[in-house]
């Protein structure tokens, strides 16, 4: 690999006696978790415990009532490219091209257009759609979407991506070849991941170590297993 993107090592993100949530009452209450530089943590949970706002506190996105959220020490105190999101959604603008999608966070890191170009086809290339820069959205299938939001939060050299079930949408098929990819790609960065999935299969498949939010907080699973994962949840 030749691009910026291998450059940055990956963030220690941190929770101090985090509480999380909106309005009144957290969601997540006096959490704490260190998650390593480099390491992929699957985050599992029964629907509404609190996996995405985990997420939107580590993206910056919600602030904390009660702790502190760290990356690599310093508080999070909102969104910043070095911490890259992804979603279920694809969240691609539908006027650009692929190309143009996945050279935008780079654009707004004002990287001189012939080095945005080189590294966003580059990357286009990894995830298997070289030859459909120019297609819109719209032209492409949902797992095509999903590799272009790969490409486009990869090509940013992020030293964190924050997942969010982005596979869930997907047929069993394209999921497992969108997991074998993701693994793939990762091999490559040293990006600390952090993934929310329902799918506990998929937990055990991506995940170094596993997550699991409960109505007593979040806990780090030694020694994960389908099974122990099933009767925690
Ligand atoms: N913007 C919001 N305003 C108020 N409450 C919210 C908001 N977003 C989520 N909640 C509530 O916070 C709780 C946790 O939601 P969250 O989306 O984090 O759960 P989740 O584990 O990601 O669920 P799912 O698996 O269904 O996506 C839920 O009770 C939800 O209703």
């Amino acid at each position: 690999m030749t691009t910026a993107t291998t450059a940055a090592a990956g963030l220690r993100l941190t929770l101090e006696r985090v509480t999380l949530g909106y309005g009144r009452g957290g969601v997540l209450r006096d959490v704490d978790l260190e998650i390593e530089p480099g390491e992929i943590l699957t985050v599992v949970g029964s629907s509404g415990s609190g996996k995405s706002t985990l997420l939107r506190g580590l993206a910056g996105l919600l602030p904390p009532y009660r702790g502190r959220i760290l990356a690599d020490g310093a508080e999070v105190t909102g969104p910043s490219p070095d911490r890259a999101m992804i979603f279920q959604e694809d969240g691609l603008l539908p006027w650009r091209t692929v190309l143009r999608n996945v050279e935008l966070p780079l654009a707004i890191r004002k990287v001189p257009r012939d080095e945005r170009r080189r590294a966003a086809r580059e990357w286009i290339a990894r995830v298997g759609l070289a030859g459909s820069e120019d297609r819109l959205p719209r032209e492409l299938s949902g797992g095509m979407r999903q590799r272009v939001q790969l490409a486009r939060a990869l090509a940013a050299a992020p030293r964190a991506v924050l997942m969010d079930e982005p596979f869930g949408a997907l047929d069993a098929q394209t999921r497992a070849e969108m997991q074998r990819l993701l693994l793939d790609v990762l091999r490559d960065t040293s990006a600390t991941v952090v993934f929310v999935t329902h799918d506990v299969d998929e937990a055990l498949l991506l995940g170094h170590r596993i997550a699991v939010i409960t109505s007593d907080g979040v806990r780090i699973l030694a020694e994960a297993t389908r099974e122990r994962i099933v009767k925690e949840l």
